[in-house]
């Protein structure tokens, strides 16, 4: 499988191997509940005991699911799904499997109406969230050589570091589907973090990354690269790639690409792609998995933050022009239930 592999690739394997245990994806226990975006209040069915069930989000209209599930096995309602201006969000909660095949068969589904479309594929990359694409059927059905690799954000550590998120999406992922070497858009990290962003535009200039129109971005922001489908996943705090809560690179709209040497979790040094960037995509995925994050996804679906004027990071992921749909396991929508 061909990609793009740091520079000493067999000390890089070796190392894969030695510790590629040592960062597990945090994650809750399996759980049993499915749900659904729903046209206004969405609702979180029960599915304990029901490991047959549909593996997709299903839709729920104040009728039985299409599974035949029952409504009156409702565990809980979603308090609120709608954000400031009134929008419903879109969110699913799933159990650790289902989420794993839903969120393989949704990237797929858009990896094929982009390469249908535009002929290739942006994927800005969270490697918790394509596991399940390495295997049958997507593994052979997917046009691997149309996909175009991106992170959100990076540490600044070695390719071979375990705490490189290259590494993470190498292990994970990319040594493990044929995605052309060249198509694989790392973040340098020995170089300055506008580099990256040199590179975003070259690929917007010859039209491998989508342009989004001038309409909502101010002058600094014209023709923002539009990714096809950025991944993202979120920390305990609220962080999203490295925009923490209260660092000043969250407020950065200059730039498309930033620096930061003092980030509050290690390693301290990172490289992240600003709002204005994320905010451009097509389509946006948050996926969220353990009880841990349970009140950052409550702040955010709930639309309240630590403090009244402090928004969490996650609060301010909202693409312009863009869809966002969120990916629930139960114990990160715990807060969200009213039981
Ligand atoms: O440091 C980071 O953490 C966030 C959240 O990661 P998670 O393992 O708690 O889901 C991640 O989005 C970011 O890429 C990474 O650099």
């Amino acid at each position: 499988m061909a990609t793009s592999s740091p520079s000493s690739l067999i000390s890089h394997t070796l190392h894969s191997s030695l510790c590629s245990n040592s960062r597990q994806y945090k994650s809750s226990s399996p759980q049993h509940a499915l749900s659904f975006p729903t046209t206004t209040t969405s609702l979180i069915l029960s599915s304990i005991g029901h490991k047959s069930l549909c593996p997709s989000p299903l839709r729920y209209n104040n009728k039985v699911g299409v599974c035949g599930i029952n409504p009156k096995r409702l565990v809980g309602r979603v308090k609120a799904s709608k954000d400031e201006e009134g929008t419903n969000k879109n969110i699913a909660v799933l159990n650790k499997d289902h989420l794993a095949v839903s969120l393989a068969k949704y990237v797929a589904d858009l990896s094929n109406q982009f390469i249908h479309n535009r002929k290739c594929f942006t994927l800005v990359l969270s490697a918790h969230s394509v596991k399940k694409l390495v295997e049958p059927p997507y593994i052979n059905s997917v046009e691997w050589s149309k996909w175009h690799i991106f992170w959100v954000d990076e540490r600044v550590v070695p390719k071979t570091h375990v705490d490189s998120n290259y590494k993470l999406a190498y292990d994970r992922f990319l040594s493990k589907v044929p995605i052309p070497a060249g198509n694989i858009n790392t973040i340098d990290d020995s170089l300055p973090a506008d580099v990256y962003e040199t590179t975003l535009r070259r690929l917007v200039s010859s039209n491998v990354i989508a342009s989004s129109s001038s309409s909502n971005n101010n002058n600094n922001n014209n023709g923002l690269p539009k990714f096809d489908l950025i991944l993202l996943d979120m920390g305990p705090d609220g962080e999203v790639g490295s925009l923490f809560p209260g660092h000043p690179a969250l407020n950065d709209n200059k730039h498309w690409i930033t620096f930061l040497n003092n980030a509050p979790d290690p390693p301290r040094h990172r490289i992240t792609m600003t709002l204005p960037l994320i905010n451009a995509c097509s389509n946006l995925a948050m996926v969220v998995t353990g009880a841990g994050k349970a009140n950052a996804v409550h702040s955010a679906v709930m639309g309240k933050g630590k403090l009244s004027d402090e928004k969490l990071p996650v609060q301010l992921v909202k693409p312009l022009q863009g869809e966002m749909k969120w990916f629930l396991d139960k114990g990160a929508a715990s807060k969200l239930y009213n039981y």
